[in-house]
């Protein structure tokens, strides 16, 4: 059916068809005066959703107020504009109202808030202005309230709803201060926006409460009334400042020291050095003190070693792979300047810059219980894994005290800080082709593994540990650890990747590594991270929150909005979301094997890239 506007027949069959409960409205709309056409009679639709960019206009009230049965309007991502309509009262079973991604303006009607049936509420990415009334807290059901991106101003309200798990007002331009009820928020709720006070690292001025002799510090927003400061206010605040100043200075004055002296001490305190230096290799190391049984330990380590270079001819310790020899020995490694990168199951993760200006990680185990013979062993044959998707392992440190593990420098960063780190200015866009490409850099890197024998397998799957390069090119890292370390000491080790089936996670099978690496891909589509408490109002886990929209036919719901605002690949994210599906079966014979999975995502991508490029075309033909 080309035309469903003026082909009301059709419209009648295709509405009898899905038995007058949901419509898909798969069309260009083009008479936005009789919007939404027949469908402006039928007051049996439960969901109406219209494809992205396919609506220009204002919404029309009338039109709407006869869909009472409406409990699902989404809009999103079209190109409506103007204020909504000011009376919404008649869609008294609305639960979800998706209008982000619009152009529509004013402030939203009074009449949206006698929605009590609204469950999500998402206005975001629009035009809205003027104050966030406190009338939301009308809603009660309310789960979802999204109004970042738009012009709200002003103050913040108190916003007291007892099921609001999902609430966003960034990028507004609200000031004063974040209210009582919503501290516990996570600040990527208030960014870019001058609100102050806590989640926000941001402290709230003093107002003029001061100088009302009250004493306090006025609440709300600090929107009170001007009020002239008394003379012991203003002395007070002067002497604060002086004393904040000096302060200041006096922090500045250590830190200066301390840097300096960083230097002779080469990497002390923050880096890899064992507190108890007495009695640490490595330590000893630094101050040119190897201890007789360390070096002893170490030296026999290499005499053994076969395709391994031992640092220096006397035995110093650090174990590099392949035939690059050693680049720098143990001591320059001690001497870098390092910077805590994170701290992992397997221990802390550091960045260590030399003094030749070469930049490298350095992982120091904890909890290693095996022997150097065994280590040896089991480190090498992690060494000699080499692969254009996998972060190459340098070199090795092994005494009693201490294991370090040295790797290549990622300077991206990782796929999880990139997905829901800071989305501000300077993040590049991730768009279907990065994420696509990503995530099949992933998968080759994981089937190269599964190549390597049957028992062979990450174990550790996640994106934390998918590492990228500077033209966001994918690397695992953290292979074949799970074999080094001990039993991990807490048992959320990989909440939200582990497959149903492991209880040792130190015994991962590959189909277990499909199984994370499903997670991992309806991570890249969502935008949600597997590991969020609160995924939705269920609490359940990615994978089965994926599942029951799918299920509902909302399936375009779950994208994550910065990637349909891109190309036009909403086809080929369909079916990557069905392999995500298919690669968490909670049975893993029902699984696809990796490579499989890593020759299916390299067809999505050449589909996917081709009908970009032919898209493309057209408008330039158009043009
Ligand atoms: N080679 C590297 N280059 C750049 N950053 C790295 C490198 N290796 C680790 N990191 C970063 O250091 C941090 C800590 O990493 P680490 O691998 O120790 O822990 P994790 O990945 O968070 O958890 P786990 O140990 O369970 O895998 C992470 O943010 C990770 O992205």
């Amino acid at each position: 059916v080309s035309d469903l506007n003026s082909d009301r027949a059709a419209l009648l069959a295709l509405r009898s068809a899905v038995g007058g409960r949901t419509l898909f409205w798969n069309t260009t709309l083009t008479t936005p005066c009789n919007w939404p056409g027949v469908l402006c009679e039928d007051n049996r639709v439960t969901v109406l959703r219209l494809p992205a960019a396919s609506l220009s206009g204002s919404l029309p009230g009338p039109a709407l107020s006869n869909l009472t049965a409406l409990h699902t309007l989404s809009l999103r991502l079209n190109h409506l504009s103007g204020p909504l309509p000011s009376d919404l009262s008649s869609l008294t079973q609305l639960r979800n109202l998706y209008l982000q991604g619009n152009r529509f303006s004013g402030t939203p009607p009074d009449s949206i808030f006698s929605l009590h049936a609204l469950v999500r509420l998402n206005l975001a990415s629009n035009n809205f202005s003027g104050p966030i009334a406190p009338e939301f807290n009308k809603l009660a059901r309310l789960r979802t309230l999204f109004l970042e991106n738009n012009h709200f101003s002003g103050n913040l309200p108190e916003i007291n709803l007892p099921n609001l798990d999902q609430f966003n007002v960034s990028f507004n331009d609200l000031n004063g201060s974040i209210p009582e009820g919503l501290v516990g928020r996570s600040k990527d709720s208030f960014l870019g926006t001058s609100l102050c006070g806590k989640p926000l690292d941001t402290v709230c001025a003093e107002t003029p409460a001061i100088a009302a002799g009250g004493g306090g510090v006025a609440s709300g927003g600090g929107g009170g009334g001007k009020k002239k400061l008394s003379g012991g206010a203003i002395a007070g605040i002067a002497i604060g400042s002086v004393l904040g100043l000096l302060l200041l200075l006096l922090i500045l004055f250590i830190l200066c020291r301390k840097r300096s002296g960083k230097k002779s001490r080469a990497v002390d305190v923050a880096a890899f050095k064992n507190q108890e230096s007495d009695s640490s290799a490595a330590a000893a190391a630094v101050h040119n003190k190897p201890t007789e049984v360390d070096s002893g330990e170490v030296a026999n380590g290499n005499a053994k070693s076969n395709d391994s270079n031992a640092a220096n001819a006397n035995a110093k310790k650090l174990v590099f792979f392949g035939s690059g020899a050693r680049v720098f020995d143990l001591e320059e490694l001690l001497r870098a300047s390092a910077e805590v990168l994170g701290k992992g199951t397997f221990g802390t993760a550091y960045k260590a810059v030399l003094e030749v200006g070469t930049v490298v990680a350095v992982k120091r185990l904890k909890d290693v219980t095996l022997s150097e013979k065994e280590f040896k062993d089991k480190i090498e044959s992690v060494g000699a894994m080499d692969h254009q998707n996998l972060v190459p392992l340098r070199a090795y440190y092994y005494s009693r005290e201490e294991k370090l593990l040295v790797y290549d420098y990622m300077p991206m960063g990782s796929l999880s800080a990139l997905l829901h780190g800071n989305k501000g200015a300077g993040r590049p866009p991730l768009n279907w082709e990065m994420r696509s490409g990503i995530a099949l850099g992933a998968a080759r890197g994981i089937e190269y593994l599964h190549r390597q024998g049957p028992d062979v397998s990450h174990g550790n799957i996640k994106s934390s540990n998918i590492l990228l390069t500077k033209s966001h090119d994918a690397r695992l890292s953290d292979f074949g650890l799970n074999h080094l370390v001990g039993p991990p000491s807490s048992p959320t080790r990989v909440a939200g990747y582990r497959a149903p089936e492991v209880t040792d996670p130190r015994r991962v099978s590959q189909w277990a590594d499909v199984y994370s690496f499903g997670v991992l891909l309806l991570e890249l589509l969502t935008g949600k991270a597997p590991t969020h408490a609160l995924l939705n109002e269920d609490g359940v886990d990615l994978p089965r929150w994926v599942q029951s929209v799918v299920r509902e036919e909302w399936t375009s719901e779950v994208f994550d909005l910065e990637l349909l605002r891109y190309d036009n690949v909403e086809e080929e994210m369909v079916q990557l979301l069905q392999l995500g599906i298919d690669c968490t079966a909670q049975y893993p014979d029902r699984r696809p094997p990796i490579s499989q999975v890593a020759a299916r995502i390299e067809e999505l991508r050449s589909s996917g890239l081709r009908g970009f490029k032919e898209q493309q075309d057209q408008v330039s033909e158009a043009d």
